[in-house]
């Protein structure tokens, strides 16, 4: 090994079957395992927790158990829109290059066809920090992922004669694309300096999101 010690870039990884002989940064995304930028790796480690203790609510644990009915479907609906209103209102301050597909990432109107009274329902008034551009990407990350359950939610609600899934279905086979999409655009915002800051209100969010579903 010592004979590769004074050569630029080279790092002697004892067992590697790695060539000595490139930086070993060349190979990190082989090594990893997954071509995902890291800050998606960051944002799904670090708020699993959160995320794991979300989803521990009425309307996950009936569909999980297979006991779903209308009743707890309208009211995970009632509090999911009395979040993305307030939430909604605060992307739409924001000024999104068109890349974004701003207009597309706002589903409380979807509620609305579920809930026909959801213009009088309660809003939840403790909501995460929304002022900084890291805050909001935290905050999208996790209402623009909480999209990926859609398409097997919608099923099991047909499944149980459920009509109210406008929601879920939502932008149905624009789903897939609008996540990778964001994914991409989020990596290209994440710099070293933000990521703590973007890791940290997906954390709240998820906190808050849940202390509002669970409150009576
Ligand atoms: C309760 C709110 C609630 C929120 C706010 C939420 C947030 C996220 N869900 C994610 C992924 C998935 N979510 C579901 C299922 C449900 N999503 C829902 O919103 C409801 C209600 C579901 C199931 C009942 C599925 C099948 C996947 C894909 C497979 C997977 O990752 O496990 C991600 C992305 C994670 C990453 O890739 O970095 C986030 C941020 N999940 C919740 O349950």
């Amino acid at each position: 090994m010592g004979q590769l010690a004074g050569r630029p870039g080279s790092t002697f990884r004892p067992g590697s079957m790695l060539p000595t002989f490139l930086p070993i940064t060349v190979y990190r995304p082989m090594l990893v395992g997954l071509d995902k930028p890291l800050i998606l790796q960051r944002l799904r480690t670090e708020t699993q927790p959160y995320h794991r203790a979300l989803e521990q609510n009425e309307f996950n644990r009936a569909l999980a158990a297979g006991n779903i009915t209308e009743a707890i479907a309208a009211r995970f609906l009632a509090k999911l829109y009395g979040f993305l209103r307030p939430y909604e209102a605060r992307l739409r301050q924001h000024a999104f290059s068109p890349a974004w597909q701003p207009e597309r990432r706002q589903r409380a109107h979807l509620i609305e066809q579920d809930l026909p009274a959801a213009a009088h329902l309660p809003e939840c008034a403790d909501m995460p920090e929304l002022r900084t551009w890291p805050q909001l990407l935290g905050a999208l990350y996790v209402l623009e992922g909480s999209t990926l359950g859609g398409q097997v939610i919608t099923r099991q609600l047909a499944k149980a004669g459920i009509p109210t899934r406008t929601y879920f279905t939502g932008s149905a086979e624009h789903t897939g694309p609008l996540w990778k999409s964001f994914c991409q655009l989020l990596a290209a915002e994440a710099t070293p300096d933000n990521e703590a800051e973007i890791v940290q209100s997906a954390i709240q969010t998820f906190q808050k999101l849940h202390a509002w579903i669970e409150l009576r």
